[in-house]
């Protein structure tokens, strides 16, 4: 199955990370840049559509201010951004013109993809690169982007990319051979899964949490974003970007590195945005009844199914749906406010209006707008 994925894919994300774009966190490592340009042009040129996802700009500010180390303060980390973020779409416009393609910068930020009308408009101009042959170079618009509406890593807005282009595979490129049974800088017996099924627990749990000095997510959230990105059918590949031509060689069905396969089934549209690209406001606790009629039924989440509510929402904003043990089993957009909810928790539909006042509606998160985790 791992060899024809890339093979059979037409419309490919490709995310390269910090530690493979940089010179150890110092500036940008121009060769790599040059070789994955190459390999980009030879997939277009067997009819592939690519989105490349790019980090690299900190650390190409970084080098550009003189900056003997990387900050730790955010504006600071920021600015370097804004300045490296220059360099770092010269380079790919300087490296991929050798092939005589176009490129296109696209920073993004949770803000863009939440808003349902930026979410479209994001589409629509991505789709549109893709028409007119254009490689869209991604990365997150760290400038501006504040620490509540920040993706962090490049692997989920790769994955949420993926869901917005409806690509067929997403490639994360990074400095080991894939995913180990266990992080490899730290256990030299851990073996390299090749293949296992996207959202598998088994397989989140083998991912160590944060990532290298230079990278930011980790294994971790490469795996979470293979999930996401099986939400819309994407399969992923998980390769080191320094084996020798990876992409092409990935692309005429070898089989390398570690394959997460989609096998969910896939979400409409309207579900993965809700799934994946709205901010969470807050969460309900629901109990062993609603979770089996959100679950097993299929149905709505009324107010009596509710224990608890946890933070400030208001009506229409998304929430969390968790079980007693504070696991997120589905989340939605809810119906009333924070204040509101936990007036009428445990109560019957029936009583909203004696309770409020008014009734909204007798659910609390209709079916339409709920989406299982
Ligand atoms: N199970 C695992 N398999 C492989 N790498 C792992 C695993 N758990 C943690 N890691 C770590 O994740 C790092 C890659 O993540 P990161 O540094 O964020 O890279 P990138 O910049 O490419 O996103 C590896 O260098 C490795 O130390
Ligand atoms: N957006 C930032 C990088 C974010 C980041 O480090 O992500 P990752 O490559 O997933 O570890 C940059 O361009 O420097």
């Amino acid at each position: 199955m791992s060899q024809s994925i890339l093979k059979q894919a037409r419309r490919i994300v490709v995310k390269v990370g910090s530690s493979l774009v940089t010179n150890q966190g110092q500036g940008l490592d121009h060769e790599a840049l040059a070789c994955w340009a190459a390999q980009i042009s030879q997939l277009k040129a067997m009819g592939k559509e690519i989105i490349l996802v790019s980090s690299g700009a900190i650390a190409e500010g970084i080098q550009r201010l003189g900056w003997k180390k990387r900050p730790t303060a955010l504006h600071e980390l920021q600015a370097a951004a804004a300045v490296g973020q220059m360099g770092l779409a010269h380079a790919y416009a300087v490296c991929f013109g050798r092939y005589e393609l176009l490129t296109a910068q696209v920073l993004l930020t949770h803000d863009d993809l939440s808003n349902r009308k930026r979410y479209l408009n994001a589409r629509s101009t991505l789709t549109t690169l893709l028409k007119l042959s254009i490689i869209p170079i991604i990365n997150e618009n760290d400038t501006v982007a504040i620490d509540e509406i920040r993706f962090g890593d490049n692997d989920t807005l790769a994955a949420l990319v993926t869901n917005l282009t409806e690509a067929d595979a997403l490639v994360i490129l990074t400095d080991q051979a894939g995913l180990f049974t266990s992080d490899p800088r730290k256990n030299s017996d851990a073996k390299l899964i090749q293949e296992a099924v996207a959202g598998d627990p088994e397989i989140t749990a083998m991912a160590g949490g944060a990532g290298s000095e230079i990278g930011r997510g980790g294994m971790q959230s490469k795996v979470v974003a293979a999930k996401r990105a099986a939400r819309s059918g994407a399969h992923t590949l998980i390769a080191s970007g320094r084996e020798t031509d990876v992409l092409i060689r990935l692309a005429q069905g070898e089989s390398i590195g570690t394959c997460l396969l989609a096998t969910m089934p896939v979400l409409i549209a309207r579900k993965q945005w809700l799934a994946d690209h709205l901010q969470i406001h807050g969460s309900v606790v629901l109990d062993s009844g609603a979770i089996k009629a959100l679950v097993a039924e299929g149905k709505s989440l009324l107010p009596i199914g509710v224990v608890d509510v946890k933070g400030d929402f208001e009506r229409g904003e998304a929430v969390a749906c968790l079980d007693m043990e504070g696991r997120e089993i589905a989340r939605g957009l809810i119906n009333y406010s924070a204040r509101e909810t936990r007036k009428i928790l445990r109560r019957p539909s029936h009583e909203i209006q004696a309770i409020l006042g008014y009734v909204d509606e007798s659910e609390l998160i209709h079916r339409n707008n709920l989406v299982l985790i």
